[in-house]
């Protein structure tokens, strides 16, 4: 990460803490008791000890110790839960014994009774930051884009993608391992590379070779990405003072990509369906925009390219920081497994030509590799709690463990907590990269002739109630497929062409709230391969 990017992290940081002592301070003091009353009768507590001020400094110790608050909470409700056994069954149905049935439960409440809106905003601050569109319409835009022209299309972002990424590994990367095996900061460097092929795909090769454009968007990536990250923790009672000294910023950024996004967007509107490429992601989008709108009004360039700005910030945040995991899960393995090898020979056998590069199925086939992303997101998710939502009904809701929450309490799934539950995945600290590929073949084994294609149950892209890194159901990520195609293509290309190797032991997950940070200082040594 570049020196003044480092600077901006750390200011804002403190400035959270700072805003975060005095607000929790004037919240505690000046909030009637019975709004301090925030848990519900019957329900195990964690994260609180007996000490003066004991809420402040519990919601304080939040910010960084969500992973242990989050796994002793687990442990408690699992204990509970298994006590309460007997009556569970009887609400839920037969097999209903613990956490992974309560994500259906959670996910088929109705929106009159429970609503994710609040926590958006709240949460990832889309009700403060700056963004210049209408949330719940961009929402709803973003989704179908995702669903309708990128997952259905794969194969067709597969060759812009893969070009972009070699040249980005190779440029970047390449440096590095000339100077015979200087050490590699793996999260900036494949946060650059990750910037380069998102903005190829979505933006064109015009856009990418932009190097302005590129500082550009990059800056108001991260002053989004640090925005939702502070403004999310703050109690509401500060957010909105604080928010302009966010907002500045990142007004200034997104101005600025705006100034050179939308002509081209504007410029590729222009074009008959004649002259129109297939692959071109803005005139894909505007075709979405246009079906989907109910007065079938053409899609506004300005609104169109900042829609697509938002994209980016979506995909480029969590592709990095999961990127950079799964690379460094793989690295720290035990040697005598064997996976980098193995990897290879799977990479090896599948990419024989130009063409099975270019082919988004050729990756599909990748079963090892596909198992060592699926379980890295399971060892290290980027949200270690998801599905959250609000209680809207006056009445509140009962828990089916036979807790009562109030109006406005707010629920969610340890996803942490259900990752290395030993119920669902045995020896579930360990990193077992072969984990998934084992069950791929048992459930082909079991459904007779069909072949491991057919069996994907345990595809990384494909969420279950016990696998919830991209979330699950309706709220589930709309990018996962991509996601995976992008970090299968980068870590092919890796492996294939340079030998890797960690430096030192691997670092602990650390979160602010809820969101995995970056394994920023993590280091590997890579020597290209003649
Ligand atoms: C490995 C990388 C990724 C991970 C781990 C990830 C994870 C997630 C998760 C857990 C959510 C649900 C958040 C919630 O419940 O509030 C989500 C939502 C979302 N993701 Fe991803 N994501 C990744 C990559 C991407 C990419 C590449 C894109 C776009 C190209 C993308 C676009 C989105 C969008 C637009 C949403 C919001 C969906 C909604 O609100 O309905 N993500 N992602």
């Amino acid at each position: 990460m570049e020196p003044t990017m480092l600077g901006n992290w750390a200011f804002y940081a403190s400035a959270c803490l700072v805003i975060w002592m005095i607000s929790s301070f004037l919240n505690s003091q000046f909030i009637s008791a019975k709004k301090l009353q925030p848990f519900p009768a019957g329900v195990p507590v964690s994260g609180m000890r007996k000490e003066w001020f004991a809420l402040i400094r519990a919601s304080m110790r939040q910010l960084t110790a969500g992973v242990s608050t989050l796994l002793d909470g687990y442990q408690k409700v699992i204990l509970t839960l298994r006590r309460l056994v007997s009556p569970l069954r009887d609400q839920l149905g037969a097999g209903a014994d613990g956490p992974p049935e309560h994500v259906k439960w959670l996910l088929e409440q109705p929106s009159a009774i429970m609503s994710s809106k609040t926590i958006r905003e709240e949460r990832h601050a889309s009700g403060y930051l700056h963004m210049g569109v209408e949330f719940e319409s961009t929402e709803f835009f973003l989704e179908r884009i995702m669903r309708d022209r990128l997952t259905k299309h794969l194969g067709l972002v597969q060759e812009p993608m893969y070009d972009e990424i070699r040249h980005a590994l190779d440029a970047d990367l390449g440096a590095y391992a000339r100077e015979d095996g200087k050490p590699v900061k793996v999260f900036p460097a494949l946060q650059k590379v990750i910037l380069r092929a998102i903005c190829r795909v979505f933006f064109g090769p015009e856009l990418t070779q932009d190097d302005h454009f590129m500082l550009m968007y990059h800056r108001y990536i991260l002053a989004m990405g640090v925005g939702t990250m502070v403004i999310g923790q703050l109690p509401k009672l500060l957010k909105s003072v604080v928010v302009p000294a966010f907002n500045l910023p990142l007004y200034y950024y997104r101005t600025r990509t705006l100034k050179m996004l939308v002509p081209v967007v504007e410029r590729r509107l222009n074009l008959s369906d004649g002259e129109m490429d297939p692959s071109d992601f803005i005139s894909q989008c505007a075709k979405v925009s246009h079906r989907i709108s109910p007065t079938k009004t053409p899609a506004d360039p300005a609104q169109l390219a900042e829609c697509m700005m938002l994209l980016g910030f979506a995909a480029l945040n969590s592709l990095a920081v999961q990127a950079s995991h799964v690379l460094l899960d793989i690295l720290h393995c035990p040697p005598e497994l064997k996976l980098y090898q193995t990897l290879r020979e799977e990479s090896e056998a599948l990419l024989q030509s130009p063409d099975d590069w270019n082919a988004a199925e050729t990756f599909s086939k990748m079963h090892i590799m596909d198992s060592a992303i699926r379980e890295s997101l399971r060892v290290h998710p980027m949200l270690i709690k998801g599905l959250s939502k609000e209680v809207i009904a006056t009445e509140g809701i009962d828990l089916p463990g036979g807790a009562h929450l109030a109006q406005g309490a707010w629920l969610g799934v340890p996803t942490l907590g259900i990752h290395r539950d030993e119920r669902f995945y045995p020896n579930a600290r360990v990193y077992d990269p072969f984990r998934f590929a084992k069950l791929r073949e048992a459930q082909a084994k079991a459904s007779g002739n069909k072949g491991t294609e057919a069996a994907n149950d345990f595809d990384a892209g494909k969420p279950s109630t016990t696998y919830l890194g991209f979330g699950y159901g309706r709220g589930a990520c709309p990018g996962r497929w991509y996601a995976v195609l992008m970090i299968k293509t980068m870590l092919a290309y890796l492996i294939l062409h340079y030998d890797a190797e960690a430096i030192g032991t691997q670092p602990p997950l650390k979160t602010i709230g809820d969101m995995a940070l970056p394994p920023i200082s993590a280091q590997v040594r890579l020597r290209k391969r003649v």
